[in-house]
This record gives structure tokens, sequence and C-alpha cells, in this order.
């Protein structure tokens, strides 16, 4: 009562005074005791945000990329691998000592976009026989026309570029003419018109009845979340019937269209590139790995087979820790953003101290957080993969070392963060893993692969994907010469 009573007497302007002061010294001591996201060391972030929209377009295009549908592409994968392969024999025939330096990454680039365009699209390319096509000019070193090298400017513009608004975002990436945004409008409009084409292609198609197991059929035809309409001649317009929860506007479809054809070519060529940079760098790898292919022909051929089926992979766990171990080593995405949607608490596995010297065990994350997760160095974490993190070894996976010093379980596949984590995982893995099977069992089976004096130069730029580039030699895009000649075989493994 008494201190009731004496404030009561007191001058207000003296308690309001009073109060703030209060106010001020309770936050000074709130903000020094309590844990933030702001002690803790580390890089700006940016990021872009989940919601519903994702939800219904994720769930549309889900059944495409089941395991059953993955698998049935092989055969497919296995063919645009043939096809590239036939052109490396061919140059290789005409070379003076039966081995040539070829641009892998390069070729692999435009396999992998015939690769995508037929299992996602029923639709052929020819990018392996024709580099000078409309769409492979298009995608040709795009990644690096526009995402290589940035000046300081650049770099400052991305960083504050989250504080613009995204109308004026678009405007200026709609109306700027600097060359980068003039070469991805260029891309993005030769790319959407093959995209539109594809769907009037298919949408006669399936007007015949003639729809495939492509991922395009599943989203315009029976077997998707959509009903294809007899009396509607275009897939987009059969799909406004369907379930409104479960629809793509024609914008959309394009706009997924360029996503797959993009994020399900860049990814896969790149990871392959690597590989062979690494079989390259460690013949011994390449030798063993080549040894199993041949054991699995041989079982092959003795059933009476000429091709590689899909089980014949269960008996080839060498190749299954060569690309395990390529997907750790290489991720061809080296991070990936976030958007906390609420405020939440994040249980560490390790303490971080902070930058005022306290030890945290837990990490609160406000809403609004943007978050940068590196993939790169997950897959490289020494506490996760032992002291060897930075050594390309596929043995790893097969004595168990791998799994030796797990306490997370993360990602789609073999703890790896790869292909990304949660709601946003990457749709494609598992047609990814099936493509690349296809593709290394051809290569490393039919050629050997050798450094040549670039080798050394061969740096990972990071453009979205980490593309093999040339050191000082950037502005030439995509490039990992390597010396390729036919791996020899004995007369019983013919
Ligand atoms: C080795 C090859 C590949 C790698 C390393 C890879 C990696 C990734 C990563 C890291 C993400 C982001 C995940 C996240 O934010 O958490 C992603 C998303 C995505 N990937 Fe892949 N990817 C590969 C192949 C493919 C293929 C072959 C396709 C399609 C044919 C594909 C289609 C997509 C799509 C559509 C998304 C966006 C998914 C969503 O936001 O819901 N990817 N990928």
């Amino acid at each position: 009562m008494p201190l009731i009573i004496s404030l009561t007497t007191m001058d207000p302007v003296f308690v309001a005074a009073a109060f703030a002061a209060l106010v001020i010294v309770y936050r000074v001591y709130h903000r020094y005791t309590r844990i933030s996201l702001a002690d803790v060391p580390g890089p700006e972030p940016a990021s872009f945000i989940m919601g519903d929209i994702h939800k219904r377009q994720r769930r549309v295009m889900l059944p495409g990329f089941g395991g059953p549908e993955s698998k049935a592409f092989f055969p497919l994968f296995k063919g645009c691998a043939e096809s590239m392969s036939n052109k490396w024999m061919d140059i290789i025939n005409t070379s003076k000592d039966q081995s040539a330096v070829i641009n892998v990454a390069a070729w692999l680039t435009r396999a992998t976009l015939d690769a995508v365009g037929e299992a996602a699209f029923d639709a052929h390319f020819g990018s392996i026989d024709n580099n000078e096509s409309a769409l492979v000019r298009a995608y040709t070193n795009m990644m690096t026309d526009v995402f290589a090298s940035l000046s300081d400017g650049q770099i400052f513009f991305q960083g504050v570029s989250k504080y613009i608004p995204l109308r004026i975002l678009r405007y200026l990436g709609e109306t700027g003419n600097g060359p980068r945004l003039l070469r991805m409008r260029e891309a993005g409009s030769v790319i959407s018109t093959v995209a539109r084409q594809m769907v009037e292609d298919k949408s006669e198609m399936l007007l015949q009845g003639e729809g495939s197991r492509d991922i395009l059929s599943l989203l315009g035809g029976c077997t998707g979340p959509f009903r294809f309409s007899k009396s509607d001649r275009s897939i987009v317009k059969a799909n406004m019937d369907a379930d409104a929860k479960a629809k793509l506007t024609e914008e959309e479809m394009i706009a997924q269209m360029r996503t797959l054809l993009l994020a399900g070519h860049e990814t896969t060529s790149t990871t392959l590139s690597w590989a062979l940079l690494e079989l390259a760098k460690h013949p011994e790898i390449q030798s063993r790995f080549r040894a199993e292919i041949r054991e699995t022909e041989a079982t092959m051929h003795k059933r009476g087979d000429a091709e590689f089926t899909i089980a014949d992979f269960d008996r080839m766990p060498y190749t299954a820790a060569v690309i395990k171990e390529v997907l750790r080593f290489s991720p061809a995405a080296h991070h990936v953003h976030r958007y906390a949607s609420q405020d939440d608490i994040l249980p560490l596995s390790r303490p971080i101290t902070t930058r005022f010297g306290g030890v945290i065990h837990e990490l609160p994350v406000p809403k609004g957080t943007r978050i940068v997760a590196s993939i790169a160095a997950y897959n490289r974490n020494k506490d996760l993969w032992g002291e060897d993190a930075h050594v390309f070894n596929p043995e790893r996976w097969l004595n168990g070392a791998a799994k030796e010093k797990k306490t997370t379980s993360l990602g789609v596949y073999s703890n790896l963060m790869t292909f990304g984590g949660g709601v946003r995982t990457c749709i494609g893995w598992r047609f990814a893993l099936i493509e690349m099977k296809a593709f290394l069992t051809e290569m490393v089976g039919n050629f050997e692969f050798a450094l040549t004096d670039q080798s050394e130069r061969v740096r990972r730029e990071a453009c979205m994907v980490m593309i093999p580039t040339v050191e000082g030699e950037v502005r030439n895009g995509v490039q990992l010469a390597l010396r390729v000649s036919v791996a020899l075989r004995t007369e019983k493994e013919y």
C-alpha cells in the first residue's frame, strides 16, 4: 500500500520517465541474456517463400516421379547415353592415337537435355546430333553467362534485392538491358516457345489416344490427377476442369516445364561431369568400377540378355558406392534457401559459441528468418563423415564408415543433403539416380578417362549449380576436358 500511495503522489512525468528507463533496462538485459540468431557467426541469408501454391504444384507433379515411373525410364536413359557414346566412338576412331580430348561436360549437358526431354515430355530434342538447335543454343552456357563471375555491383544488388518489392524486381527483370538479363530473357523466350509447342503436341497425341509414360502425359492424361477431356483440345484446359485444388494454369504449366527442363538436366550433367573427373583422378577406382560393370555384363550375357536391366544394379555395390560418393563429394546444388514461416527452436547437435563467448545448445529461429543451408558443408562435415571427409573415397559406403558417425538422418537418400530435404526435396531424385546409373555404366564400360594438362585448372563455378569451368576462362562457359580412349575388353568380355 505505501508504494501505491507514494506512486500516486509522484510527478507523472517522473513516473513516465522511470517507466521508460525500466523498459530500456529490461530490453538491454533481455538482449544480452537471451540467445539470439544475431549472435551466431555466419553469412547473410536470402530466400524464397513456401506456401500453398507450392504444395498444389508439387502434388500435381509427384505421380510422375515415383520409383516405378523412374525405373521405367531406364532404357530411355540408356538410349541417350548410347547415342552420346557412339559419337565419342566416332571422334576417337578418326583421331590419330585412338584417343581424343573431349569436353565431356558440354556433351553431357546436351545428352541429359535429350534424356529429360524424352522422359518428361516425350519430346525428341536431338541435342546430341545437333548442337545448333535453338533449344541447345538457349541452354549452352546459360548458367555461366547469367550467373558466373558477378561484379561487385551485381553482388551488392543481389544483397539488397530482398528489400525491393517483388513487383519492382519483376519490372527490372523484364525491362533491364544488361547482357545477363538479355541472355536470360532470350533463353527464357526460346524455352517457353518449345514448352508451349510440347503442350500442344501432347494435347493432340492424347486426343488420338497416344499418351505415354512421360510426365507431361501423366499431367494431362488418364493416370494423373487430371482427366483429359476429349471435348477440349488442350491439356491445360482439361486440367482446368479438374479438382480446383490440383490444377495448373497454363502459365504454371509452362513454368513447371521450364523448371523441369533446367533442374532435370543441369544438375545431372554436372554431377556426371564431376564423377568423370574423380574417376580420371583415381584410375584405381575407375578400374574397379569397370571390373564390376564387366562382371555384370558377363552374368547378363550368360542369361542371354544384351542389355543391363534395372535389377542388375542391385548386384553392383561398387557402382552404388561410386554414385553415392560423387553425390556426397560434388553436390550439384551447393546450398538451399529457406524462410521460417513460424517461430521455432532448433536443437543443436553440437554447441555453438556465440560472438559474445556464450555457449548455446539450441537456436531460436524467429518467424521470417531467411536461412541458407549449405549442402556442400553438410556433405563434407568431418563430424559426420570422418577425418577424410574431403577425400573422394567410395570405400566408405562399403566398409560402414559412412554410417558410423551418423547421429542425424537427413534428406531422401543415404543421409546426403544433395537432394535437399523436407517439403521441397528434389522431386526428381529417383529419376536422377537411374539416369546416372544408365550414363555411368555406359561411359565407364566403354571408355577410359584420363586427366589432361587443363585438369589442374578446373574449378567449380557457383552458378546456382556447381559448373565445371577453367580458371581464367570462366567466360568460355562449361569446360571439363578429359582424354577419352576406348576401354579395351578381353576376348571373353565381348
Ligand atoms: C543429381 C541430380 C540432382 C540434384 C543434385 C538435385 C538437387 C536438387 C535440390 C538440392 C533441390 C532443392 C531442394 C530443396 O530446396 O530442399 C531440387 C529441387 C528440385 N529438383 Fe532436383 N536435383 C537433381 C535432379 C533433378 C531431376 C532429374 C529433376 C527432374 C526431372 C529435378 C527436379 C527438381 C524440381 C522440380 C525441384 C523443385 C522441387 C520443389 O520445390 O518442390 N531434379 N533438386
